[in-house]
């Protein structure tokens, strides 16, 4: 059967993670290996030629599965009818430089760009941001889209969830795969919460099986939280093919559903849901099922996750007040 092709539009298309990303996309790994893809990619005037590189080199890949490429700077032609959208462009954070001061030059880029979704998209869109701070980057897309149901706009933390994943079953000896139902609440930030109360590990309570708060709190939380500005101290630059492969991950998750018995983490709009501001964007623990999500409910919060969850909440109400006053939504 012949499908119709899904418009992708990725935005810093010629950028460190979209080098790494579109090509993924383009091999069908974001949605599945029978989904055809049309690429539409959007840059800055001065980022258009490195994007027609890229779709040179992804001309020559044949891959079966991409149909067409569109390479363009202009935000209403390139979120023209767009199914997914992955919101990568940004200005990246550099060694030093703090996360507040990031809110000022990317809120500009954000509001337009969710305009222009809400004018031009398909109605069945969904939004990945992932340019930094990618919660509140999402959070001005989604208010400058008030005809886009609100849950269609998603944060990236997927990124941090398999960070904490890979972290537990280093300190346990297990493979990744005997992981599941890792949570991170709260911001991508430092001041992120990856939560092992409810994790398991081979089917045992995860938090039971370390058995050490000494380690939970002086190195795990703190590796996965800064884990990013760990990557750019090493790397000199910020994470790429693993934030390209959790975009990809987020994306396939949130569209195909997690599997039985497991979870996901995605910073979404808040209903309420543990005690967690409503309307802000946070990262929950949610379940995935015909390409939409829901929040898991019921988990038990014990008085060292509330105290962390609540810094994190705290300072995603910080950034929101922030570019409330800045007139960003
Ligand atoms: N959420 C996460 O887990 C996570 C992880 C890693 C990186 N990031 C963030 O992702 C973003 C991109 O990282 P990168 O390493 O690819 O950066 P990069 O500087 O290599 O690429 C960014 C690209 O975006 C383009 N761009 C800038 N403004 C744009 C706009 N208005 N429209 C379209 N394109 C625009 C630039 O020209 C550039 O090509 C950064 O903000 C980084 O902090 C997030
Ligand atoms: O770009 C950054 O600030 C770091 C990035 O968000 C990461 O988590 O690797």
């Amino acid at each position: 059967m012949t499908r119709t092709p899904v418009n992708v539009t990725v935005t810093g298309a010629a950028g460190q993670i979209g080098y790494a990303l579109l090509f993924r996309i383009a091999s069908g790994h974001l949605l599945g290996a029978d989904v055809p893809v049309n690429l539409r990619l959007l840059e800055i005037p001065q980022g258009v030629k490195a994007a027609e590189g890229t779709a040179m080199e992804l001309d020559d890949c044949a891959f079966p599965l991409l149909r067409d490429i569109t390479i363009t700077d202009d935000a209403n032609k390139a979120f023209d009818g767009a199914n997914v959208a992955l919101l990568v462009g940004a200005r990246p954070r550099t060694a030093g430089m703090e996360r507040g001061d990031l809110l000022q030059a990317n809120g500009g880029i954000f509001g337009p760009q969710g305009k222009a979704i809400n004018d031009h998209a398909a109605d069945d869109i969904k939004v990945l941001v992932v340019g930094n701070p990618a919660n509140t980057n999402a959070l001005i897309a989604q208010r400058n889209a008030p005809d886009v149901p609100a849950d269609r706009f998603t944060a990236m933390t997927r990124l941090d969830h398999n960070r904490a994943v890979a972290q537990l079953a280093k300190k346990l000896g297990v493979t990744v795969n005997e992981v599941k139902r890792m949570t991170i609440w709260g911001n991508h930030s430092a001041t992120q919460y990856p939560d092992i109360f409810h994790a398991e590990v081979a089917g045992k309570n995860a938090a039971a099986e370390v058995n050490d708060e000494k380690w939970l709190a002086e190195e795990f939380i703190p590796t996965v939280a800064k884990r990013g500005a760990a990557i750019i101290d090493a790397r000199g630059a910020s994470s790429a093919a693993s934030a390209a492969n959790a975009a990809i991950d987020h994306v396939h998750t949130w569209v195909n559903g997690t599997a039985e018995g497991d979870w996901t983490s995605m910073g979404i709009v808040s209903d309420g849901s543990y005690g967690v501001a409503e309307g802000i964007i946070s990262s929950f623990p949610v379940t995935c099922k015909d390409g939409k999500f829901e929040i898991v409910q019921g988990l038990e919060i014990n008085e060292f996750s509330r105290a962390r969850i609540d810094a994190s909440v705290g300072e995603l109400i910080e950034e929101r007040d922030a570019v409330q006053e800045l007139g960003l939504i």
